[in-house]
């Protein structure tokens, strides 16, 4: 299964990343040990641990490394028995649709072609006594359009329902329809191309690739796709000028600032022109100021690309740039529809 990672991804990478990344994964020789230091110490890669178990300590770190749309088709969080029994919980929750409908709260916005929709969403970590319910029963709706922030504690279950909608894992039952599309219907390749094609992800640690100049971190996406080398350089120079880094085009992550670097994490996220872009804790790493400069970045960016936003933060000034805020607490929604940010600051 790796096997396929190793022979098609390298493929879609610059020759000096496709050396890297084969070795870090593979045999790390001598001349890349840097690299391979450089993640090591991000908690990227750790010396003997396997992909798959890095993939069950953070199935999304990978995604960061940008690799994460061809690892999760290898072998991801959902594995293929988890997602089967997601098929089965599903055909059962739709005998009981009626149910679950009248269960969305009454304080939720407006479903009706909305970008994101979730129903009664559980998930749990582990079984028995020790087990964890990071999510009882989330039901909300993320109108098109919008920049809808979720607020929450550290352990309220922020990420895991992001990683749910973004398709990264599966739930024990409920539902998610993005874009239209009910993920519980895909199959593995079109979730893996609705991951590349129609949703961005951001997340706290930028997850650039560092031997790489910002220009080319934000082309990975399009190499991806095969778009054609102009087209990709156009596309490029356009969103580095939107994110106000025209300028740095050629420098690497490490050149750059934290701001920066998040800057180009975000023009990355944008490449494909996604439907959806998913934000976990943006600015958990930037001080306050280059933090609410990033916020207005997302905003800015949610109007002039429509794109639709749903970022996770628990840091109470940035809520005011949003749209909408969902109150996450203890793995159930406890507020929602707090329209252009009213009473949330
Ligand atoms: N892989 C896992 N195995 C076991 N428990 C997990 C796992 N991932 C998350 N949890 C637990 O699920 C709950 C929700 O975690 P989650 O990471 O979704 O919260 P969060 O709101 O994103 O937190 P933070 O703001 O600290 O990132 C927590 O109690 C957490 O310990």
């Amino acid at each position: 299964m790796w096997g396929s990672w190793s022979e098609s991804y390298p493929q879609a990478l610059p020759a000096e990343a496709r050396a890297t990344h084969t070795d870090v994964i593979g045999r790390q020789p001598e001349a890349r040990r840097e690299a391979a230091k450089s993640l090591s110490a991000r908690g990227i890669w750790r010396d003997g641990a396997g992909p798959r178990q890095r993939l069950g300590a953070g199935a999304g770190e990978w995604y960061e490394m940008g690799v994460g749309e061809q690892l999760m088709s290898d072998g991801g969080s959902a594995s293929g028995e988890s997602r089967r029994r997601g098929w089965a919980r599903k055909k059962a929750h739709d005998a009981s649709e009626e149910g679950t409908r009248a269960g969305v709260s009454v304080a939720d916005p407006p479903t009706a072609g909305a970008m994101v929709v979730v129903e009664d969403l559980h998930r749990s970590y582990g079984t028995g006594a020790g087990a964890v319910h990071a999510l009882r029963g989330v039901s909300c709706s993320v109108p098109r359009g919008e920049l809808v922030a979720l607020r929450g504690r550290s352990g309220s279950g922020k990420t895991t329902l992001l990683n749910l909608i973004g398709g990264l894992d599966t739930p024990d039952s409920g539902r998610i329809t993005v874009d239209g599309t009910p993920l519980a219907d895909l199959g593995e390749s079109e979730l893996l191309e609705m991951r590349r094609d129609r949703i961005g992800f951001v997340f706290q640690s930028f997850g650039l690739i560092p031997i790489l100049s910002a220009a080319e971190n934000v082309g990975v996406p399009l190499r991806l796709r095969k778009v054609p080398p102009r087209e990709r350089e156009d596309r490029v120079a356009l969103l580095l000028s939107l994110v106000g880094l025209a300028d740095h085009a050629e420098q690497r992550p490490g050149e750059l600032s934290g701001g920066q670097q998040q800057r180009v994490a975000i023009a990355r996220a944008l490449a494909n022109r996604p439907a959806l872009l998913i934000a976990d804790e943006p600015t958990g790493q930037l001080d306050a100021e280059t933090g609410m400069e990033v916020m207005d970045l997302l905003r800015a960016v949610v109007r002039s690309e429509g794109v639709t936003a749903l970022v996770a933060t628990h840091d109470a000034n940035l809520l005011g740039l949003a749209d909408r805020v969902l109150e996450l607490s203890d793995g159930v929604i406890t507020e929602a529809g707090a329209e252009r940010g009213a009473g949330v600051v």
